[in-house]
């Protein structure tokens, strides 16, 4: 089978309306692409053509699934839905959005059988260990979307013998992250082995960690005796420390990030795309500020609020007084509020935005 992960017939994605044959979902993706002669069983299976439509892949469900949501309708990217149906047209833009499992995303994009995708870095890096990218295939980072914020971390049980990664070296390891695991075992048993060679990952010398696949809550893996640490993310670290565990070490930090395939079949729609959700991410991490000051601390106030290009100055009509317009990041306001209070800013408001489109603000 050409997909991991479950692609292919064993979680819903194939077959999305139950009429779609063995290869299902990946089949109707890749005759899409390829425009070719059987497209009118393409029509046939969905009632539509995706030919001519930029796809875009985004979580079916999960911890970014309603992140995502949220971000194509601040994009203005209005779609319906149908229950069960994992394919939607987009209403006002030529445009179709997949809904597949994260970790299923990275494999769709870097094939470039899907344009664009949202997924956790995590996922492509865990993709990227078995299937590195090649001139032709794997996947652009285009931006990090700024949630869905997690490490993949190296955990062991609070109580117990062990208090180090190399102290797993030989034991079981359980993760849903096999790949980036095996990678990052077979480094640290290179390291205590002196033999370099051990860190490729071509397997040269077998790997001495046993590291074992689970689908979820693979926190339970060491209470119940099958495992004796865990690989898996952490955010809060309120399931870790739930489940007796802790951190020893962190694989790899994560986020959401905007994904496109190296050659997208409508590069100006990507950039149109790409530049509404930056405009939504910005305006979530902004805020517009202003203030009244007299012009004599205006420099002073001014390097507070530097802005991102640089602070609209007006005048006022009362002698000596101006007016500064500024974008602040959210979550420095309150602080910003309280130095421009104790260097003479006077009325200060603060304003939320709807949505922006600047050149490299949000950079
Ligand atoms: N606690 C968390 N906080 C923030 N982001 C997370 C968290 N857990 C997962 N993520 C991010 O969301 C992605 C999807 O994880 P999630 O557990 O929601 O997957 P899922 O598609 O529902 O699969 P599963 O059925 O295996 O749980 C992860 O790869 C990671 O990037
Ligand atoms: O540090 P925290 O804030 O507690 O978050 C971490 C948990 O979140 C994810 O699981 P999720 O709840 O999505 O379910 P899952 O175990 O089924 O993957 C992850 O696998 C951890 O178990």
């Amino acid at each position: 089978m050409e997909y991991t992960n479950g692609v292919n017939g064993t979680n819903g994605v194939n077959g999305a309306n139950g009429t779609n044959g063995a290869n299902g979902f990946e089949d109707i993706l890749h005759r899409a692409r390829a425009g070719s002669r059987s497209l009118p069983l393409l029509t046939d299976v969905l009632g539509y053509s995706l030919n001519d439509r930029l796809l875009f892949a985004v979580p079916k469900k999960g911890r970014l699934h309603q992140a995502c949501l949220d971000l194509l309708h601040g994009s203005d990217i209005q779609f319906h839905r149908h229950s069960r149906l994992d394919i939607a047209l987009v209403k006002n833009l030529p445009l179709a959005l997949i809904f597949l499992p994260a970790a299923d995303i990275p494999t769709f994009v870097g094939e470039g059988r899907v344009d664009l995708g949202i997924t956790g870095r995590d996922q492509v890096a865990e993709h990227e260990c078995n299937t590195p990218p090649t001139a032709t295939t794997g996947v652009v980072e285009v931006m990090d979307l700024g949630f869905g914020n997690c490490a993949l971390q190296v955990q062991i049980p609070q109580k117990g013998d062990l208090s180090k990664p190399e102290d797993l070296i030989g034991k079981n390891v359980v993760t849903s992250f096999v790949n980036l695991a095996e990678q990052y075992f077979r480094r640290l048993e290179a390291q205590e082995s002196g033999d370099a060679t051990n860190g490729d990952s071509n397997g040269n010398a077998p790997l001495k960690t046993k590291i074992k696949y689970v689908g979820g809550s693979v926190e339970a893996a060491c209470a119940l005796g099958v495992a004796d640490g865990i690989v898996d993310l952490v955010e809060s670290g309120e399931t870790m420390r739930a489940a007796g565990l802790k951190a020893i070490s962190t694989v790899v930090q994560s986020s959401a990030f905007l994904i496109k395939s190296k050659h997208p079949s409508d590069p100006k729609l990507v950039e149109l795309i790409t530049a509404r959700i930056k405009g939504v991410i910005t305006a979530q991490r902004f805020v517009l500020c202003t203030y009244n000051i007299e012009r004599t601390k205006l420099h002073t106030a001014t390097q507070i609020t530097p802005g991102k290009r640089a602070p609209t100055i007006n005048s006022l009509e009362e002698e000596g007084w101006v007016a500064v317009n500024v974008m602040v990041e959210r979550k420095n306001i309150a602080l910003t509020m309280d130095e421009l209070t104790a260097v003479g800013a006077e009325d200060i408001l603060v304003t939320k935005l709807e949505n922006t489109r600047t050149g490299n603000l949000g950079k």
